[in-house]
């Protein structure tokens, strides 16, 4: 008997629900075919005064994915790590992910959760939801269609200062937990050949290089105004702003091999705990694959590409330009037309320029907090137009082993500050050319407990031998190596 009065129950209360609808339906066409417009706007605008009288609260969307390249979202990220601690404390469901490649978890609300929070006094509420996909998939891979998205409500009469202040510190918090939580990573773009859905752009590993500024062996002045650079750079937001310039900066590292170029770019990524894009020019085809690998970089973050001499075609750029110039007097305006499309699409070599301009317009306009670095053995081979100020901002060369040098050099190899020998190494240094590579490999002990004094000995002898030429010569030619940026395998 229950059953039989609860089917009818719910059986009546379908058919009210499908008869209201219908009535509104119904209504609804009346009104709107037979009301004047104006009648019809200012009905709306009462019902909208009534409706926001009844449920006086306001909600904005932050969607995981958006832009025309669907990249995921900054303000999504940010949200999920401003959300993660308060949802400890008063989500019942909570989900797990490993950050810092599984060395720790962190946890965050579950879908279709809610937690408060509160701000001067203010209440809001935060919920995390996704959309499921419309059909069914059977797929071992997440659904195409599957959309996340937290969104944030709050009194209507609080909307200025949610929208001025509230977010802006959520941001800003949330920015903040990430730094601390992620592992730093230096990623290498894959062959354009490779790129899917599945195969990304840029395959990475964990950054662990242990280079600093303390072990750098160099000039102190020298190093401590390359330091002085950076940190005003990284401070620099608000002045990049004011003058109205993208915040980025351009190094260009020049010297012998061997000389701490690659160390340069490590130290300076862990002193501003940057991540690193160890870019391959010569896996790109074109500068349409160099925009689509450079769009897909984040901020906070070092661009390097090494060896420019080996990775680009850059002598004599010029000449070719001038050569072209020549060429294309002799042709009709059309056929000149199509020429420089097809130059710029199809042949679209990549070229340091063209990377130069890439970098300028995509960073002007997306994004701050980044820096590109470029080293070569052959500054002398460059257009000077290319490194010239505004396009590089500053030439830092590497030298030779000095005697400064050294003595970093013998702190980290050799723990010592002073020994009778130093006085001997200075004045060899002072007359020989030989890299900071070559004298860290004199230091190291080459049998278990060499002593200093062996070592050092070592250095001297090894240094006369150069004096006297026979040390490799460090202005050979040779090809783009793998970068010594890269400690591990890629993932
Ligand atoms: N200035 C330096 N300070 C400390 N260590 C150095 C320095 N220069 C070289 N070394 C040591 O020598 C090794 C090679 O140096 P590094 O790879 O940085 O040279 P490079 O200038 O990048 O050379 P290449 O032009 O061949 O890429 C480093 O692993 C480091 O141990
Ligand atoms: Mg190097």
């Amino acid at each position: 008997m229950d059953d039989f009065l609860s089917n009818l129950s719910s059986a009546m209360a379908t058919f009210t629900f499908f008869y209201s609808t219908a009535t509104f339906v119904f209504i609804y066409a009346m009104f709107r075919d037979h009301f004047p417009q104006h009648l019809q706007d200012d009905i709306q605008k009462y019902g909208r005064k009534l409706v926001n009288f009844a449920y006086p609260y306001s909600q904005i969307t932050f969607d995981e994915f958006t832009g025309e390249y669907m990249r995921r979202s900054e303000a999504f990220t940010a949200i999920e790590n401003y959300l993660s601690d308060k949802s400890v404390v008063s989500a019942k469901r909570l989900k797990a992910d490993a950050v810092k490649d599984g060395q720790s978890l962190v946890l965050s609300m579950d879908y279709h959760e809610e937690v408060a929070d509160e701000f001067n006094g203010i209440k809001v509420w935060w919920s995390s939801n996704r959309t499921t996909p419309r059909s069914f998939q059977f797929s071992v891979y997440p659904a195409v269609d599957e959309k996340r998205y937290y969104k944030l409500t709050f009194h209507n009469r609080h909307k200025q200062i949610i929208t001025e202040s509230y977010l802006a510190s959520v941001m800003n918090e949330g920015k903040a937990i990430e730094q601390n939580n992620r592992l730093r990573k230096l990623y290498t773009n894959n062959p354009s050949k490779d790129w899917n859905g599945f195969n990304p752009k840029w395959s990475y590993v964990a950054f662990e290089h242990p280079a600093s500024f303390d072990t750098l062996a160099m000039d102190a002045n020298k190093k401590q105004e390359i330091i002085n650079d950076i940190n005003k750079f990284k401070m620099g937001r608000d002045y990049y702003q004011s003058i109205g310039k993208a915040w980025k900066r351009g190094y260009l590292l020049y010297g012998p091999p061997g000389t701490g170029k690659s160390t340069m770019i490590a130290a300076m990524a862990n002193h501003l705990e940057y991540d690193v894009y160890d870019l391959e020019l010569t896996a790109i085809k074109d500068n349409t694959e160099l925009r689509r690998l450079l769009i897909d970089t984040s901020g906070k973050s070092i661009l390097v590409i090494e060896d420019i001499d080996c990775s680009l075609d850059l002598m004599g750029e010029r000449e070719s330009k001038k050569r072209k110039i020549k060429e294309d007097s002799d042709m009709d305006p059309i056929s000149k037309k199509v020429k420089k499309e097809m130059e710029e699409t199809t042949d679209g070599k990549v070229t340091l320029s063209g990377v130069l301009n890439c970098v300028d317009g995509l960073w002007s306009s997306c994004g701050g907090e980044r820096i590109i670095i470029f080293t070569t053995n052959y500054i002398e081979n460059l257009d000077p137009a290319l490194i010239r100020r505004g396009r590089m901002d500053l030439l830092i060369e590497m030298p030779f082993c000095c005697f400064e040098a050294f003595k970093v050099l013998a702190k980290n190899y050799l723990k010592i500050n002073s020994h009778k020998l130093f006085e001997q190494i200075g004045e060899l240094l002072g007359k020989t050319n030989m890299t900071p590579a070559d004298v860290a490999e004199n230091l190291i002990p080459k049998f278990e407990g060499e002593n200093v004094e062996l070592r050092l000995n070592r250095l001297i002898e090894a240094l006369k031998a150069t004096k006297n030429g026979g040390a490799r010569r460090p202005n050979q030619k040779r090809k783009r190596r793998n970068s010594n940026l890269t400690n591990k395998k890629k993932k």
